[in-house]
């Protein structure tokens, strides 16, 4: 706390910490340092942190068994950001083609984030499309796709060919594959990548670019010209050259961006996101 009680800050946040209980300490402190720094007018941002794939994974397990949070509820959380990052990348008013939007959903919680996100598109006045090669018996899983069906947002029963996916889209979100991928891309996903590559429409990822090893990245990839992160930006996207980089999923409590010294930076006001650069 030394470091925090600069200039006249000191007895108010020592009366604060005594004040509150242990798990709004966090709170505090965090905006005890803001203070800081503001008084002390000279201290440098910390860098925002990049994840390597095994912390990723155990923050979000910590947000399931010590936060108690439900998946179901920070997938909503992260795939609402994703669209809303996405419509202020890609305005309405600046697409042609009617707005229309392909969403590639993979198999696990980064194809689920697909499907939120296709959802909230649609309420922001898009037409979003899903393809969804490989479904999940699971109950969440089968909601979120009654959910878009009930929009009528379309699944696709194949992926077109290049092309024809270029002609007809205005871009295209890849929510393949996040944090838990891993190896050589399996069936049949590497088709699905492969038709990805070849379009001239930006394809838009989400959390990871799918077929990027989650550390290393693939200059072979995919080249998405839009990335969104969730929680924290994993260590590959320090190799995304692309246009948009936002940070979204703004539910990470300050006790977990204090144990992996995350230093995320100030969401403005109410934004569930925020571009990175
Ligand atoms: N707390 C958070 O941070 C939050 C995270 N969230 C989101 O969750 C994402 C992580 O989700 P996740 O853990 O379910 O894994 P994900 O990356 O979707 O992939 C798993 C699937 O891919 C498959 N698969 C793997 N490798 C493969 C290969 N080589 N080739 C082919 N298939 C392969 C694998 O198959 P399996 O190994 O089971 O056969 C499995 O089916 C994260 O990035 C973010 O978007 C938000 O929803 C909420 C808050
Ligand atoms: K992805």
């Amino acid at each position: 706390m030394q470091a925090v009680l600069v200039g006249g800050t000191a007895t108010h946040v020592r009366r604060l910490l005594l004040n509150v209980r242990p798990v709004q300490r966090s709170l505090v402190q965090l905006q005890a340092a803001r203070m800081a720094s503001d008084a002390a007018g000279t201290a440098e941002e910390s860098p925002i942190k990049y994840l390597g794939q095994e912390e990723a994974q155990q923050i979000d397990q910590e947000l399931f068994n010590e936060y108690a949070y439900s998946v179901d509820q920070l997938m909503e959380l992260a795939g609402h950001s994703c669209a809303v990052a996405l419509a202020k990348s890609y305005p309405l008013t600046s697409l042609k083609k009617d707005a229309t939007v392909l969403v590639c959903c993979g198999p696990g919680n980064n194809g689920g984030d697909g499907l939120v996100c296709a959802r909230h598109l649609k309420m922001f006045g898009y037409n979003p499309s899903v393809f969804y090669p490989k479904r999940t018996d699971k109950p969440l899983y089968k909601n979120l796709t009654i959910q878009c069906e009930q929009l009528d947002i379309p699944f696709l029963s194949h992926l077109p060919k290049p092309q024809l996916l270029s002609d007809g889209f205005s871009y295209i979100v890849d929510a393949l594959f996040g944090f838990s991928f891993k190896g050589e891309v399996r069936p049949p996903f590497g088709d699905v990548l492969k038709t990805l590559k070849e379009v001239t429409v930006p394809i838009c990822s989400i959390d990871v670019p799918s077929g990027w090893d989650v550390e290393g990245g693939n200059p072979d990839g995919l080249q998405p010209e839009f990335l969104i992160s969730l929680t924290a930006p994993k260590k590959c996207a320090e190799k995304f050259a692309g246009r948009y980089h936002y940070l979204g999923g703004r539910f990470v409590p300050p006790g977990i961006i204090q144990k992996y010294e995350l230093n995320l930076p100030t969401y403005p006001g109410t934004e569930p996101c925020i571009r990175l650069h």
